[in-house]
């Protein structure tokens, strides 16, 4: 099985990939420098894609989730791995820093106390790299586990804002025409996108009483503005249950008079 996931090699990306990986019999692993081209990947590249979809405390990575929108791809798993950050530096005096943009928004207690540029990166890799490449005064945000490989002049453990950051991932493929029945021993969470595009007063209220009288758990929703309009939006839904499973049949049908859906896929609900 080829994974595709964000590079170069040492993200927490790669990590996740990684755990998705030994589920399997056997995989291989290639790296791509942003998001967009990880999903990209899928299908000619790779079988599997594996990206971020929500931190704890920053919330959904928006460009992915606006990535199903334009291309929905099938959500075949999610896993949570912990996120630590370091700030390491060349000088004590560094006059820039790199962090990826999702990083910088997990350590902005830290970061808030230079008053330097901060250089955003595609990747926490890239910015180590970056770092490594300056010739100026220059500092990085970097996963804890990278000081493993490398050693740095200056290190600030533990940057991040919460004790508990945690990042979680899904592995996306190509949509499959046949849905695989449920296996009833094995807990399901199922993400879908309901798209607007009739609005109308109540729209979202309505929705969510669907959910509500077939005692459908929602486990997160997500607007996203539609690109198109102020005061329109898709929105991101995930609820606890297959899509095979009669409630979420008998919501999705009625939501489904009113506006599109697209079920991105049911999957083990990961720890
Ligand atoms: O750059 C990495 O190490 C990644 O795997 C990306 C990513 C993300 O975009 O959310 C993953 C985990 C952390 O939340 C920060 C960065």
């Amino acid at each position: 099985m080829r994974i595709a996931t964000l590079g170069p090699a040492g993200t927490f990306s790669e990590l996740a990939a990684c755990e998705f990986g030994r589920q399997l019999d056997t995989y291989t692993l290639q790296f791509h420098p942003a998001l967009a081209q990880v999903l990209k990947a899928i299908p000619q590249q790779a079988d599997i894609a594996v990206v971020p979809i929500e931190n704890i405390v920053e919330g959904v990575v928006s460009p992915v989730i606006d990535s199903f929108v334009k291309r929905p791809l099938e959500i075949i798993g999610e896993l949570s791995i912990p996120v630590r950050f370091s700030l390491v530096a060349n000088h004590p005096e560094p006059q820039k820093i790199y962090a990826q943009f999702v990083a910088q928004g997990q350590c902005s207690e830290c970061l808030g106390q230079y008053a330097v540029p901060i250089m955003n990166t595609a990747s926490n890799s890239e910015a180590l790299q970056l770092l490594q490449q300056s010739r100026e005064p220059a500092a990085a945000v970097v996963p804890e586990h990278s000081l493993k490989q490398h050693s740095f002049a200056h290190v600030i453990h533990d940057i991040t804002d919460y004790a508990h950051n945690e990042t979680r991932f899904v592995a996306v493929r190509e949509t499959q025409a046949v849905t695989t029945e449920p296996d009833p021993d094995t807990a399901y969470k199922t993400s879908l996108l309901i798209i607007d595009d009739t609005d109308h007063p109540g729209l979202l209220v309505e929705h969510l009483q669907v959910f509500a009288a077939y005692r459908v758990n929602l486990t997160s929703l997500v607007s996203r503005p539609t690109g198109h309009r102020f005061g329109h939006y898709h929105f991101y839904i995930e609820c606890e249950g297959h899509r095979e499973d009669s409630a979420i049949r008998a919501a999705l049908t009625l939501i489904e008079l009113r506006n599109k859906v697209v079920v991105l896929g049911s999957y083990p609900r990961g720890g």
